[in-house]
């Protein structure tokens, strides 16, 4: 089988003389006496050239965009050619003709509805492949992170009995002769991990029933959650900036190409490095207030005024003491200001927003049940919940990281569904 001794494009391009190579028809053009195809593989393009009157010519001349090949000829130097190499082929040992591609040159600029009905396929173009790098090394960083530094990687259940971040967003789902819910967030199991290992993350779907489709809404997300027992504000704020720096960091030295085949500017990911910038919810609204917002102090921050802040920083937002009616009734409350949390979100900056929503949960049995009935919810449907600030509780604090959120930031891109090789929101549930 030829392919077996085929190299891949970036070994081709290190090659001299004669290479066997395998991959993709990116591109072909047929002149009166050659034919060009730029070979697409995991790890690159390359031009082979087909010289008519040869065998491989005529191959060369039955095959579509995407079919696939394997080919064997000379690596020559050629400035005018993608790499400034480009194969002369002298036989096509394997090939796989395939019907006409659906997606072609021009329409890779096409209706970004019908891409993403054909993202199966639209998933091989060189931009997919880019983001789909980027975030493999962004998933990379996050586990690099965490089991560096003494955490436990644990997983909690995709069904689950009651709301962590409120029931409009929940997902019902048949059990028997029951009903369960998708999960929302793995927190409340984080916190259950934490009297045992006291220092825990998971990186596991999510599932929230947004009703709008907007460009960093998905209704199944990537989430990058940790939970830390004796951890206060400050230290939750603390690894919120190393893991995002950290994120970055790994993203810069390993996926540059990848960023630029994007055209994603990079010097904004170069000035990403701790400490960030601390902001309280009375700054910001006073800010949103001086830059013509009309908001009050308690209305919850949304996508438009996160833009308007991020906009006046140069780097992440650490936007903390959020009121306690914008925030879940986990979140516990400041004793010197009852009325604001010790929560925290991270806001990206050039306008991404929200990457990350945390804090210090309530660690006392009695308060966290004051403040359940409180919020006019039924502790009964918090009950293993409870039980654990009824046995040896401890302060702790933990972060939801949203992976496709910070996908889409790193990589420049308008919209949350070009961070995620298959997006679901309202309207969308295929492929
Ligand atoms: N363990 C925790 O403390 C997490 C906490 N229970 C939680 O779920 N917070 S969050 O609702 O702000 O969501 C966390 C992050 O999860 C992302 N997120 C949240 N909702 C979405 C949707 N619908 N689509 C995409 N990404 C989403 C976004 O980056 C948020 O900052
Ligand atoms: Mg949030």
């Amino acid at each position: 089988m030829a392919y077996r001794r085929a190299v891949s494009i970036a070994e081709a391009f290190k090659s001299s003389g004669t290479v066997t190579v395998r991959g993709w028809v990116y591109r072909k053009r047929e002149l009166k006496d050659k034919i060009f195809i730029v070979l697409r593989d995991s790890t690159g393009i390359l031009q082979l050239v087909f010289a008519r009157g040869t065998e491989a010519f005529n191959v060369a001349q039955r095959l579509n965009l995407e079919s696939s090949l394997v080919a064997t000829g000379l690596i020559k130097e050629e400035p005018r050619a993608p790499g400034g190499k480009e194969l002369h082929v002298q036989s096509v040992d394997w090939y796989y003709e395939g019907a006409p591609y659906p997606i072609n040159e021009d329409a890779a600029q096409a209706d970004s509805e019908y891409l993403l009905d054909v993202r199966h396929l639209w998933l091989r173009s060189r931009k997919m492949q880019a983001v789909l790098k980027i975030r493999h090394t962004v998933f990379g960083a996050i586990h690099e992170y965490f089991r560096s530094r003494g955490y436990y990687e644990v997983q909690g259940p995709m069904f689950i009995t009651a709301a962590v971040e409120g029931g409009a967003t929940l997902f019902k789902v048949p059990y028997f002769d029951d009903v369960v819910y998708l999960t929302q967030s793995s927190q409340f199991y984080l916190e259950a991990f934490i009297f045992s290992l006291e220092k825990v993350y998971t990186i596991a779907p999510s599932f929230r029933a947004e009703p709008s489709r907007t460009r960093r809404h998905l209704t199944e997300f990537w989430h990058a959650e940790a939970e830390m027992a004796w951890y206060h504000l400050d230290d939750l704020m603390k690894v919120n900036e190393e893991l995002i720096s950290h994120i970055v960091s790994k993203v810069l030295e390993e996926r540059l190409d990848e960023l630029k085949l994007l055209g994603r500017k990079t010097e904004p990911l170069e000035a990403v490095k701790p400490p960030f910038y601390r902001v309280s919810y009375d700054e910001a609204v006073d800010i949103l207030k001086a830059k013509g917002v009309d908001i009050k102090w308690g209305d919850d921050l949304g996508a438009d005024e996160e833009r308007i802040l991020t906009l006046q920083f140069d780097k992440p937002i650490q936007l903390y003491g959020f009121p306690e009616k914008v925030k879940a009734f986990y979140h516990r409350n400041d004793p010197q200001r009852p009325e604001v949390t010790l929560s925290v979100d991270v806001l990206a900056p050039e306008g991404y927003g929200e990457i990350i929503g945390g804090g210090e949960r309530i660690y006392d049995e009695k308060e966290l049940v004051s403040k359940i009935e409180r919020f006019g919810l039924n502790p009964k449907d918090y009950q293993w919940y409870i039980d654990l600030r009824r046995y040896g509780s401890v302060p702790h604090s933990g972060f939801g990281l949203g992976v496709d959120r910070v996908v889409m930031w790193i990589a420049g891109l308008d919209h949350i569904r070009d961070a995620v090789p298959f997006p679901r929101d309202i309207r969308r549930k295929y492929p």
